[in-house]
């Protein structure tokens, strides 16, 4: 995987990176509504919404040598190794060139966080933590409706457990640095969109 300095040395590509981008990472357990948030966040306060889920299912239904991995790594309920999910994160800021970024889904576990942080030297300014009981995010997955794979209760059942296993590493990493926003996510839309508005009108 290339580091910092490497994907420097090679010239125009890394153009966004040098430019230090504004990244926010947004958390939360699968259906606790992130996608639908990071939508409202990004037209609202001009970010670009990358999500690592969407990154990681379009190259699983590309020729990648990865494609076959990737499908069955989701269909466990499992994590994608950090250095295919952070090549195609960093790949997606060069090519869009913006400066102000959603990253929604990563950094899944303790692996991705270091990873990213080590390619791109890039740290978030802050963390959206959607914070939602099992059961509630249970009942949105099951009436997701977006043919997904992984929305069946199996693979559903093995998400929960990896995410209850996986993100709080995560969660104590970035609250020991002051940068955890842990919102309520189990109210209505509009409800939890009020509150991450406040938090990015006193960020921004
Ligand atoms: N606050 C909410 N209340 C009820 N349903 C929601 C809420 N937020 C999202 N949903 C619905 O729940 C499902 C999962 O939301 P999504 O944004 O895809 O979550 P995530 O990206 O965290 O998995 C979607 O069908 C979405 O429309
Ligand atoms: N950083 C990431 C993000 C997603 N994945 C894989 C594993 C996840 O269960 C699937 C789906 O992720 P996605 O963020 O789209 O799922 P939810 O929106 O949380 O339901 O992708 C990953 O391996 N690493
Ligand atoms: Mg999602």
């Amino acid at each position: 995987m290339e580091t910092a300095d490497e994907a420097r040395n090679q010239g125009s590509s890394v153009s966004i990176l040098e430019k230090n981008p504004r990244v926010v990472f947004v958390l939360g357990g699968p259906g606790s509504g992130k996608g639908t948030q990071c939508t409202n966040i990004a037209k609202l306060f001009g970010y670009t919404h990358l999500s690592a889920g969407d990154l990681l299912r379009a190259e699983s239904e590309s020729d990648s040598e990865n494609g076959i991995m990737i499908k069955n790594v989701m269909k466990e309920g499992k994590i994608v190794p950090s250095e295919v999910t952070v090549k195609l994160l960093q790949q997606a800021m060069w090519k869009i060139g913006k400066d102000k970024f959603l990253i929604d889904g990563f950094p899944r576990n303790d692996e991705n966080r270091a990873a990213f942080e080590n390619v791109t030297g890039i740290e978030p300014a802050f963390v959206l933590y959607f914070d939602c009981p099992v059961e509630e995010m249970e009942r949105r997955l099951l009436n997701r409706n977006q043919a997904r794979e992984d929305d069946k209760i199996e693979t559903i059942k093995k998400r929960f457990k990896v995410f209850l296993e996986s993100n709080p590493p995560v969660i104590s990493y970035y609250s020991e640095k002051g940068k955890v926003r842990k919102i309520d996510a189990a109210r209505s839309i509009d409800q939890v969109f009020e509150s991450v508005k406040t938090i990015f009108e006193a960020q921004d």
